[in-house]
C-alpha cells in the first residue's frame, strides 16, 4: 500500500515530529556543552601555570569532547529535514520482543531509556532493510548470528522535514523506490544512495573490512557510489580507532574529484584525502616532477604513426610486471652497493666489523628502505663513537702522564727531562685534540664509501646501459629491445622530464631506497576507474603504502588506457592482492533499457568477452541518430535542449571523440548560446549548463542527456580504442542518448 491512505499515515507523521523534536532537545543540549567548553577554556587559559596543574589534560579531554559535539551536532542538524528513510519490525527469536527500527544517516538514542531513535544505516542490524525479506531471517554482528522475523518493511519519503508518502515493501513489490530515485534527473554531482543501496551492493559495501576487494563492475553499476559508501561505512566502523585522514581516494582528474565532492559530506567522509595518482607521487616522494604532457591516447587517436606505436610499446613494458621485476634485479643491485667491506675504525681503535654491518643490512634491518638502514648504521656508529670517546681518551691520556711520571723519576738532566716532559704534554695534547677530530669525523669519513643519489639519478641509471638491462631482465629482453627502450628514454633524460608512465616505477624503486614518510602513507586506499592503472602503479601504491588494504573498482570494458592499463583483474589479484575478495557486478542503475541495450552491442565488437550488461527496467526513448546536412546541426541541438529541459531534464553535454571536434563544436555552438562550456581536465562542471567534453574526459561522469557528436572523427570499428570509448560515451546519459553525425556508420550503429 502507498500514499497517504495509509492507515498508519497518521501514526508515522507522529513518530517523525517526535523525531524532529527530541533532535532540537538534543542539538540545544549540545550548543549548551559548547558554550560549556568556552568557559573552561578561558578558565584553562587564564589560568598562568595551567601545564603543570594537570588542567592540560582536562583541556584535552574536553576539546575532544568539543570535536564530538561538533560534528554530533553537524550529522544532527542535517538530518532534521530527512531523519530516516525506512522502517523495520523485527521480532527476535530470543525473547520474541518486537523491535521498531527506524534507519537513517545519523544515530540518535533516546538519553532516559537508551532506546534507539534512529539507527545508523552503517550499523550491522540495518542489514535487516538492505537484505532481509518479509518472514524470518538471521543477521551478524561482531561475529555473533541472531535470528528473528521481519514483519514489516516500510519506505518513509520525507522531505524537508514533512512526511510524504510511506510504502509497504512485501515479497512481491518491486523496489519502486529505485525506481523512483533512478528517474530523477541528474545534478552533475554523484549523490549518496543510502536509502536504496541494493543487495549485491550492500555485500560490497559491507565486505569484510580487513580484506582488499577488487571489483569488477559494469558502466552504471554503481562503482563509485559504492566505494564511497564503503569508505563511509569502514570510517563508521572504526571510528575510535581509525582517522578518516588516513584514508585515500585516487581518481582519475580533478574534473572527477569534483564531481564526487557533494558526496563526500554526506557520507561523512571528506576529511579522506583525494588524489590523482600523479599528485600522489609528487606527495609521497616530496619533489615535484617535470612531466611530459600525456598525449598518448590522443596520438593513438590522431595519428597511430610509428612513433605513437614505439611510445605504446615502451608504456606497456613500463607499467608491466616485467618491469617490476627487472626494478627488483636494479633494486638488489643497489643493496649490494652498500654492504660495507671495511672494518670501522675511529683513530686506530677498530669499533665495529664489516661482518657485522653485513648481517645488519642484509639481514636484520631487510625490511627497511635502503637509506634507511644506512641511517641505522649511522647512528650506531655515533652511539659506538660516543661511547668509547672517553674511554679513547682516558688511554692517550693514561699512557702520556705514565711516561711523564717515569720521567719524573728517572735519574737525568732537568733540561733533558723538561723537555721530554713538554714533548709529552704536546703530544698528549696532539693525540687528544687528534682523536676529538676523529670522534667528530670517522663516522661521515667511513660513510663517505657509499654513494649519495636523488630517486631521479637512479632511475636514470636504469636507462644507462643496455647490457646491464638486459641482465636486470634475466635475458626476457633482447639487446636490440633494452637499445630501444634506452634511446626512448634519453630523450626525456635530456630535458629531466618524465612520462606518467614513470611514475609506477619511481614510486616503487623510492619506496624500496628511501621510504615514503609514514604521515604520507595511506592506511586505507579507494581506486576508482582502477583498470586505467598499471601493474607497476598498484605495486608501487602498496609498496609505498606498505598496506593491502584497497578497494579497486574499475571496468575492463571502460579500460581506455589499456595500453599502459590493465587488460584482466587476474595478475592483479594474484600478484599483489592475493587476499583480496573479487567481486563482479553486472547491473546497470543508471542509463534507460533502450540506451543499455545499443551500447550492449558494442561490448560484442571488443576482441574479449564481456557479458552483456543489464539495465535496470527502466525505459525512455530510444537513441536516435541526427544527420548533419548543413550548419544547422547546432541549433537543432540547443532547441532538443530547451525542449528537454521544459520536461525537467537538467544537465546536457555533448562528446566528442577527441578535443579537436570538441573545439570545432564549441566554435559553433558558443556561437548561438553563450552559455555553452568547453570542459578541461583541470575545471570543475558548471551546474544547468550545456557542456563539451571529449570521451576520454567523460569516463566516470554523467548526465540526463548526451549528444554523442562526429564532426571529423569518426569511430573506427576495427580499433579496439575507438569501441571502447564510444562505450564510454553511450554508457553516460541516464534518460537520452542522440548521435549527431555525417553517418551512422560513423557511431558503429545501423
Ligand atoms: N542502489 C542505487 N540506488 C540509486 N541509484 C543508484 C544505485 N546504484 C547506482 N545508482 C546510480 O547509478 C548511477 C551510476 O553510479 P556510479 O557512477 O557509481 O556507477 P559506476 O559503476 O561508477 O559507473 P561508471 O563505470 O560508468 O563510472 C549514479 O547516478 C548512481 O547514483
Amino acid at each position: 500500500m502507498t500514499s497517504q491512505q495509509h492507515p498508519d499515515f497518521k501514526h508515522e507523521q507522529e513518530r517523525l515530529e517526535f523525531t524532529k523534536r527530541y533532535i532540537d532537545v538534543v542539538i540545544k543540549t549540545a550548543a549548551t556543552s559548547k558554550d560549556q567548553f568556552k568557559k573552561i577554556m578561558q578558565e584553562t587559559f587564564g589560568d598562568e601555570d595551567w601545564q603543570e596543574s594537570g588542567r592540560y589534560s582536562e583541556l584535552l579531554t574536553t576539546a575532544n569532547f568539543f570535536d564530538m559535539s561538533k560534528s554530533e551536532l553537524e550529522i544532527l542538524r542535517k538530518a532534521k529535514s530527512k531523519p530516516y528513510f525506512a522502517r523495520v519490525d523485527f521480532s527476535r527469536d530470543e525473547n520474541g520482543l518486537k523491535e521498531i527500527l527506524y534507519f537513517g544517516k545519523a544515530s540518535l538514542y533516546q538519553r532516559e531509556n537508551q532506546e534507539q531513535i534512529i539507527v545508523d544505516w552503517r550499523s550491522p542490524i540495518a542489514n535487516l532493510y538492505y537484505e532481509g525479506r518479509i518472514g524470518p531471517i538471521t543477521y551478524e554482528a561482531e561475529g555473533e548470528k541472531f535470528s528473528g522475523d521481519i514483519t514489516l518493511k516500510r519506505q518513509l519519503m520525507i522531505d524537508s522535514g514533512k512526511l510524504e508518502e510511506i510504502r509497504d515493501i512485501d515479497l512481491t513489490t518491486t523496489d519502486e523506490l529505485l525506481q523512483e530515485s533512478l528517474s530523477k534527473s541528474s545534478s552533475n554531482r554523484l549523490t549518496e544512495i543510502v536509502s536504496t543501496i541494493q543487495e549485491e551492493q550492500n555485500k560490497i559495501i559491507r565486505a569484510d573490512l580487513n580484506k582488499p576487494i577488487i571489483v569488477q563492475g559494469a558502466a552504471g553499476s554503481g562503482k563509485t557510489t559504492i566505494a564511497l559508501h564503503r569508505i563511509s561505512y569502514f570510517i563508521y566502523h572504526y571510528k575510535d580507532l581509525f582517522d578518516p585522514r588516513q584514508m585515500m581516494i585516487l581518481a582519475p582528474s580533478r574534473l572527477f574529484i569534483d564531481y564526487i565532492s557533494e558526496a563526500l559530506p554526506e557520507l561523512g567522509v571528506e576529511k579522506a584525502k583525494q588524489f590523482t595518482f600523479t599528485e600522489y607521487v609528487q606527495v609521497a616522494i616530496d619533489c615535484d616532477i617535470k612531466l611530459v604532457p600525456d598525449k598518448k591516447l590522443i596520438d593513438l587517436l590522431e595519428k597511430n604513426d610509428e612513433d605513437t606505436l614505439e611510445s605504446i610499446w615502451v608504456s606497456n613494458i613500463k607499467g608491466s610486471s616485467q618491469f617490476k621485476r627487472i626494478l627488483d634485479q636494479f633494486i638488489m643491485d643497489i643493496i649490494n652497493r652498500f654492504v660495507p667491506t671495511e672494518d670501522f675504525y675511529c683513530d686506530k681503535y677498530r669499533l665495529y666489523s664489516a661482518k657485522k654491518f653485513k648481517k645488519l643490512v642484509m639481514e636484520e634491518y631487510w625490511y627497511m628502505p635502503i637509506y634507511t638502514r644506512i641511517e641505522k648504521l649511522k647512528q650506531i656508529l655515533q652511539s659506538q663513537v660516543k661511547s668509547k670517546k672517553k674511554a679513547m681518551l682516558e688511554r692517550v691520556v693514561k699512557f702520556y702522564d705514565a711516561r711523564i711520571e717515569k720521567a719524573l723519576y728517572k735519574n737525568i738532566d732537568p733540561t733533558i727531562r723538561r723537555e721530554y716532559v713538554t714533548k709529552c704534554l704536546d703530544k698528549k695534547a696532539e693525540r687528544q685534540d687528534e682523536i676529538k677530530k676523529e670522534v667528530r669525523n670517522s663516522v661521515k669519513n667511513y660513510f663517505k664509501q657509499f654513494e649519495r643519489k636523488t630517486i631521479f639519478e637512479y632511475y636514470q641509471e636504469l636507462f644507462s646501459d643496455p647490457e646491464i638491462l638486459v641482465t636486470y631482465s634475466k635475458d626476457s629482453f633482447t639487446i636490440h629491445e633494452a637499445e630501444r627502450l634506452c634511446v626512448y628514454q634519453s630523450q626525456f633524460i635530456k630535458r629531466k622530464q618524465y612520462e606518467v608512465e614513470d611514475l609506477g616505477a619511481i614510486l616503487y624503486l623510492y619506496s624500496h631506497l628511501f621510504g615514503v614518510d609514514k604521515e604520507k602513507r595511506a592506511k586505507n586506499i579507494v581506486i576508482d576507474e582502477a583498470q586505467d592503472y598499471s601493474f607497476m602503479q598498484l605495486q608501487a601504491l602498496k609498496t609505498a603504502s606498505d598496506t593491502d588494504m584497497f578497494t579497486l573498482v574499475g571496468d575492463l570494458a571502460q579500460g581506455i588506457y589499456s595500453y599502459r592499463g590493465l587488460e584482466e583483474w587476474d595478475e592483479v589479484h594474484r600478484s599483489i592482492f592475493p587476499r583480496a575478495t573479487y567481486t563482479e557486478l553486472q547491473k546497470s542503475y543508471r542509463t534507460t533499457v533502450e540506451i543499455m541495450n545499443e551500447a550492449n552491442k558494442l561490448l560484442d565488437l571488443l576482441p574479449y568477452r564481456f557479458p552483456q550488461v543489464e539495465p535496470v527496467v527502466r525505459h525512455g526513448e530510444k537513441p536516435s541518430f541526427i544527420k548533419i546536412k548543413d550548419d544547422q546541426w547546432g541549433k537543432e541541438l540547443l532547441e532538443r535542449t530547451t525542449k528537454m529541459k521544459e520536461q525537467g531534464l537538467r544537465t546536457f553535454a555533448v562528446i566528442a571523440k577527441t578535443m579537436d571536434d570538441c573545439r570545432e563544436v564549441y566554435n559553433i555552438l558558443s556561437g548561438i548560446d553563450s552559455s555553452v562550456c568547453l570542459l578541461e581536465e583541470q575545471a570543475s562542471i558548471p551546474k544547468e549548463r550545456l557542456v563539451i567534453l571529449p570521451s576520454y574526459l567523460a569516463k566516470g561522469l554523467e548526465f540526463d542527456a548526451v549528444f554523442a557528436i562526429s564532426l571529423n572523427e569518426r569511430y573506427e570499428r576495427e580499433r579496439e580504442l575507438d569501441i571502447k570509448l564510444l562505450y564510454v560515451v553511450m554508457t553516460r546519459p541516464l534518460h537520452r542518448l542522440y548521435f549527431i553525425g555525417n553517418s551512422e556508420e560513423d557511431f558503429l550503429i545501423k
